[in-house]
């Protein structure tokens, strides 16, 4: 089926991004959040977002102007009631997931796609929470999403072959590499990535090194543009932490095991750059390491 409207669910950093290469790309996009002051925030941070492409020379004024016209949104969900494929990217944790889709279905075309940015969660559990498994599947984007050339693209074990050559049309039309992945724990991406940000976090929970010693490391040790902390900071600690719950009891192996310390710093709502504080500090001019 053709797709013409996006529909996005969560106004956060993903849901923005997609939001952006979406309407760049020519689709029209309705964003929900539960709030009319996240989704507002979000439009906001996009505008901003399109603004640095265009003084980096990446796109004119002109198509800036014409993407952001293409976006709308609000905080009742039937905004999303004319949508041809629905991305949720609202915040990782499966009950939250779960009671939006029961939420959002009923409003749907009957021939409405249901993907799932899940960084994590398995698609076909997710996928028996809606009224449409064969019509849901992971299309799992990275950030920043309009920097970041792979999307990992997952079957559910009911999704069939049209959902995916549908998602497949999309995701190409935004000229990202795909890479599909079968529906495991964390998927491709993320079962590499995050059991090498947690046992950094270990690194430092043992006083191996300091924050800045352990970034540095990476950096400049293995050419990695950011510094394991400052990318867990980036994606969001209580994103991180969520992952390796799914990884530890997913896959039932303690190498997975969270680190107590990550464990801390969500359970004090020190997310990372979201919330002003994590590994670093943002409040300032420049990042504080935080130990
Ligand atoms: C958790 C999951 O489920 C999966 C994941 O996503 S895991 C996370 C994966 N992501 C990563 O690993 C990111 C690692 N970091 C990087 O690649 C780089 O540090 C980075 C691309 C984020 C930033 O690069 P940088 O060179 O240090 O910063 P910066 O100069 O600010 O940005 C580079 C360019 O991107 C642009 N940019 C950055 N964010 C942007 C955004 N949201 N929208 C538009 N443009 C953006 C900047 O404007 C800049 O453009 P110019 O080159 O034209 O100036
Ligand atoms: N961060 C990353 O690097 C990546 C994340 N992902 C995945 O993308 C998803 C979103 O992550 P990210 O954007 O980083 O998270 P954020 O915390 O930035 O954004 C999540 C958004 O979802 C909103 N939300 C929470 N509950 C609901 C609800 N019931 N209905 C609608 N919106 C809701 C939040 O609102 P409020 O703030 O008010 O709670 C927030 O605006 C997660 O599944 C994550 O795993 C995938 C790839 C990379």
């Amino acid at each position: 089926m053709a797709i013409e409207q996006i529909g996005i669910i969560g106004a956060g950093q993903m849901g923005g991004g997609i939001a952006q290469v979406s309407a760049l790309a020519g689709y029209k996009v309705a964003i929900y959040d539960i709030s009319a002051d996240r989704v507002e925030a979000g439009i906001a941070t996009i505008g901003g977002n399109m603004a640095r492409q265009v003084a980096g020379g990446k796109i004119t004024p002109e198509t800036r102007e014409a993407a952001m016209a293409r976006i709308s949104g609000g905080s009742d969900m039937s905004v999303l009631s004319e949508a041809d494929l629905v991305i949720e990217a609202a915040t990782e944790d499966e009950t939250i997931k779960r009671k939006i889709y029961a939420q959002l279905c009923p409003l749907l075309k009957p021939t409405a796609i249901v993907a799932t940015n899940t960084s994590s969660l398995s698609i076909t559990r997710l996928a028996s929470a809606t009224d449409r498994p064969e019509r849901f599947m992971g299309i799992h984007f990275m950030n920043p999403v309009p920097i970041m050339k792979l999307v990992e693209l997952v079957r559910g074990i009911a999704t069939d072959d049209p959902t995916f050559q549908a998602a497949r049309a999309y995701v190409t039309a935004l000229e990202k590499t795909i890479t599909v992945s079968e529906d495991f724990p964390a998927f491709i991406v993320n079962r590499i990535l995050l059991p090498m940000i947690n046992e950094a976090i270990y690194t430092l929970y043992e006083g191996v090194g300091s924050v800045e010693a352990i970034d540095t490391a990476m950096k400049l040790g293995a050419n990695h543009p950011m510094g394991p902390l400052q990318l867990a900071d980036f994606i969001g600690l209580d994103t991180c932490l969520s992952i390796m719950q799914v990884l530890y009891d997913g896959l039932a192996d303690s190498k997975y095991r969270p680190c107590p310390l990550l464990v801390k710093y969500v359970e004090a709502g020190w997310l990372g750059r979201k919330t002003g504080r994590g590994f670093y500090d943002y409040r300032g001019e420049v990042p504080v390491p935080t130990r």
